[in-house]
């Protein structure tokens, strides 16, 4: 994009002043007010805020489950302003896997179905797609549940095979929305080394969580607060961006 980077991987996702308001009952929510962020192949991002500063609005941006009302999004260089709801449907097949908090799983399909199911829909022959399952389920130490039904496990077995079915095309970018939220430590521990392991691997992952210790495994940290980036920093300690939270304060009203 500029002049400089060239040695810097490509860009996954690249956000430019994306702006999101909810209107419901009472105040209009100014969620997400103004957010550029760039995030690159094989980076390991965490946004991290408080509750109410507009995380889960922007997740759902990037995935493109909610639309802005200005700015626009760029996917692997493509501009992604004018998708359809089926393209982004498309999209999150191929090119996003999502992770959410309550893991989403489809509740009368078994836990093998559930993993195959979106490689399926993304036309992968059935034999490949059994076999890209066993691997995954295999290595997130899930063999022998195959059979099970999701309401059959514990919540840190869902949110694995939630996490298997996310990766089970083997999208550029991997989106989880407080993956561990509803995980009690030892499952947190676990979602944690996961997220880890496949980003040793080259896996591209935008983690949004409140949990400074899930933060902590990423090698960059954003904070966003009221609807902002306030600080954008990689955690060998240099800053890539730093607004300050006193400016983004100023910034208000
Ligand atoms: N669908 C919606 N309709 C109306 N308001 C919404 C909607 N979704 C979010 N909001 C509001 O937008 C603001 C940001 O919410 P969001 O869920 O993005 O924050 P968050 O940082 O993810 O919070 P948490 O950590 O509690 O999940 C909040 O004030 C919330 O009440």
């Amino acid at each position: 994009m500029s002049a400089g980077t060239s040695d810097r991987p490509a860009p996954v996702l690249r956000a430019e002043g994306l702006v999101k308001t909810h209107y419901g009952e009472g105040a209009p929510a100014h969620a997400v007010r103004g957010v550029d962020l760039c995030v690159r192949q094989g980076e390991f991002v965490a946004i991290t805020g408080p509750s109410g500063a507009g995380k889960s609005t922007l997740l759902h941006l990037l995935g493109g489950l909610q639309r802005p009302d200005s700015g626009s999004l760029h996917l692997d260089g493509e501009c992604t302003d004018a998708y359809t709801e089926s393209r982004w449907a498309v999209e999150r097949r191929k090119r996003i896997g999502i992770v959410f908090q309550f893991f989403n799983l489809v509740s009368n399909l078994s836990v093998a179905d559930n993993v195959e199911l979106p490689a399926l829909l993304a036309g992968v022959p059935p034999k490949r797609a059994r076999a890209e399952r066993e691997e995954l389920l295999a290595e997130l130490g899930l063999a022998g549940k195959e059979r099970s039904m999701p309401g059959e496990l514990s919540g840190g077995e869902q949110q694995r095979v939630a996490l298997a079915r996310a990766l089970v095309n083997h999208p550029p970018l991997l989106l989880a929305d407080e993956p561990a939220g509803s995980l009690d430590s030892k499952g947190t521990r676990e979602v944690m080394r996961l997220l880890s392991r496949f980003h040793q691997r080259g896996q591209t992952i935008l983690l949004v969580t409140h949990d400074a210790r899930l933060a902590s495994a990423a090698d960059r940290v954003i904070s966003f607060f009221d609807g902002r980036i306030a600080d954008d920093a990689e955690l060998d300690g240099t800053p890539s961006h730093r607004t300050g939270i006193s400016g983004v304060l100023e910034l208000r009203d």
